[in-house]
């Protein structure tokens, strides 16, 4: 397998315990592939379960059948079915996930909630507070800010915290929920090079982007999940 993510036959269907059981098929069928150095868009209406199929990507959402294989470490791992601790060492070293909010730890200054994962991966704490650093410059957060936490920043601060955050990694897939959504047109643009660079050095990246310009920027192939309605 050369595709960094393999998808195949994937499904998932909720379990409402508090309303007697019932059941709700969310997806089903879900069957798609991502190249290193590409970059694969969800699309459809809301509802359709693109967010659900990141989160079964990242292993949040366990699936209910079909297979999800991850080039992990020189093997291939099926998170439809991994371990609770290979779900984590996948997280530490092959995938990243840039949430739409920024979950802010009280009273951590920003340029070391930026730098944080770069130090869990064994980074030295003054390289990794220098690259977060050159980050932060990128996408606009003033140097004066950086030794605050990020809890009292605007919306769209806090999100570029959050892709900082996200893309300071070196990981070879990086999945987006909406990274663009609160930003002005300026670090919205800044956001798409960030993506170019990561394609570049061959990251296979999934997002979720509803904004039309952004979308053909970035996308290599778009994915209608739409065609992965489960039917109730
Ligand atoms: N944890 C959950 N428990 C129960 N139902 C859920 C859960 N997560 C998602 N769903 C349901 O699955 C369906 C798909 O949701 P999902 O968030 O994946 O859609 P989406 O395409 O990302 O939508 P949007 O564009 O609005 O974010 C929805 O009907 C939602 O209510």
């Amino acid at each position: 397998m050369t595709a960094m993510i393999d998808i195949t036959s994937a499904e998932k269907t909720f379990t409402m315990h508090l309303q007697g059981g019932v059941e709700l098929p969310v997806v089903r069928g879900v069957s798609f592939q991502v190249e290193p150095g590409e970059c694969v868009v969800l699309s459809g209406p809301s509802g359709a379960g693109k967010s659900s199929i990141l989160k079964m990507i990242f292993g949040n959402y366990r699936c209910d059948g079909g297979r999800i294989g991850i080039r992990h470490q020189g093997t291939v791992i099926d998170l439809a079915t991994a371990e609770p601790r290979q779900v984590l060492s996948v997280r530490r070293s092959t995938i990243g996930y840039v949430s739409q909010f920024l979950r802010a730890v009280p009273r951590v200054a920003t340029i070391d909630v930026v730098a944080e994962p770069l130090i869990a991966n064994g980074a030295a704490r003054g390289e990794a507070r220098e690259r977060a650093g050159a980050l932060l410059r990128r996408l606009n957060i003033p140097e004066r800010l950086w030794a605050l936490p990020p809890s009292t920043f605007s919306g769209g601060e806090q999100q570029r915290v959050n892709i900082a955050r996200g893309f300071i990694s070196d990981l070879p897939i990086l999945l987006l929920d909406e990274p663009t959504a609160s930003l002005d047109a300026a670090n919205r643009a800044v956001v798409v090079d960030l993506i170019e660079q990561k394609k570049r050095q061959g990251v296979a990246v999934v997002a979720i982007v509803h904004d039309d310009e952004i979308r053909h920027l970035i996308a290599d192939r778009i994915v209608d999940v739409t065609s992965f309605a489960a039917a109730a």
